[in-house]
């Protein structure tokens, strides 16, 4: 477990900007490295609000998006092209205007794909198809991703993990169907948290008053299964990246005097 970093910025706009030149940068040396890089998206505001930033920054254009690799930790499990899809809500924000290569991009599937209205199913399909993205120095079922992404939701949740629910005990499987969801739509698919584990770095945003007391539970030491998001880190990195109403809660000494 990597303990956890804590950047806060000014308010969310400053946050989602500087973050946003953060995953370029990953992108870019990822990709000077290894030739390509992949990052895992996060739905939600804070995370569209991230891509909104990236796609307004002239720095995009550093990135080869041609070789980027993009999964989802979450996805509301709804028909194609719905407005509340996660998928949806990053190709208008950022997708639909850089050129991704479409054998790239992993969304999760749609309640009106291959396998209609399973959840369970979808959630199979999923896990199979990042199984065949890992490669044996992966050591595990999936890619070690570059960077994944975590909103934050006011109930600590994180993906499609809430509080209590079975999603958030799961120890074996990569990915899950969700059902009673306690935000709609209930029934999701979700990243589990060894899924999550297994990328290099976690980044978890939170940005706005209502997060405050999330941010301030999770990073208090509260247990994975009342606090989703305690349960989130990378291999090498966890990294919050919170605004000053986000971070109201936290003891000072969790973050340096130097933050603006
Ligand atoms: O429903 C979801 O919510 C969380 C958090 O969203 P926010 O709007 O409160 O920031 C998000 O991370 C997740 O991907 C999404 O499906």
């Amino acid at each position: 477990m990597t303990a956890p970093q804590v950047v806060v910025h000014r308010d969310k706009e400053l946050m989602a900007q500087a973050a946003a030149a953060r995953l370029i940068t990953k992108i870019v040396d990822a990709q000077a490295a290894r030739g390509s890089a992949s990052v895992v998206l996060t739905g939600g505001r804070n995370g569209n609000g991230l891509l909104a930033a990236l796609a307004a920054s002239p720095a995009r254009d550093a990135v080869d998006w041609s070789r980027l690799d993009l999964w989802w930790g979450d996805e509301r499990f709804l028909p194609e092209g719905h407005p509340d899809r996660n998928v949806t809500q990053a190709r208008e924000a950022l997708l639909d205007t850089v050129e991704l290569d479409p054998a790239r991009v992993h969304a999760m599937p749609a309640s009106d794909g291959a396998n209609g209205g399973d959840v369970d199913a979808a959630a199979e399909a999923y896990a199979a198809e990042l199984a065949r993205a890992a490669r044996p120095e992966n050591h595990g079922a999936v890619p070690s991703f570059d960077v994944l992404l975590l909103g934050v939701g006011p109930d600590t949740h994180v993906a499609s993990l809430f509080p209590e629910l079975p999603a958030v005990r799961e120890t074996e499987r990569m990915v899950v169907g969700v059902r009673g969801a306690p935000k709609p739509p209930p029934v999701r698919i979700s990243l589990t948290l060894p899924a999550i584990r297994a990328a290099q770095e976690v980044w978890l945003l939170a940005a706005g008053e209502d997060k405050a007391r999330a941010v301030t539970i999770a990073l208090s030491g509260a247990g994975e299964v009342q606090a989703p998001a305690a349960g989130a880190y990378g291999r090498r990195r966890t990294l919050w990246l919170l605004d000053r109403a986000a971070a109201a809660g936290l003891p000072r000494e969790l973050y340096p005097p130097a933050s603006p």
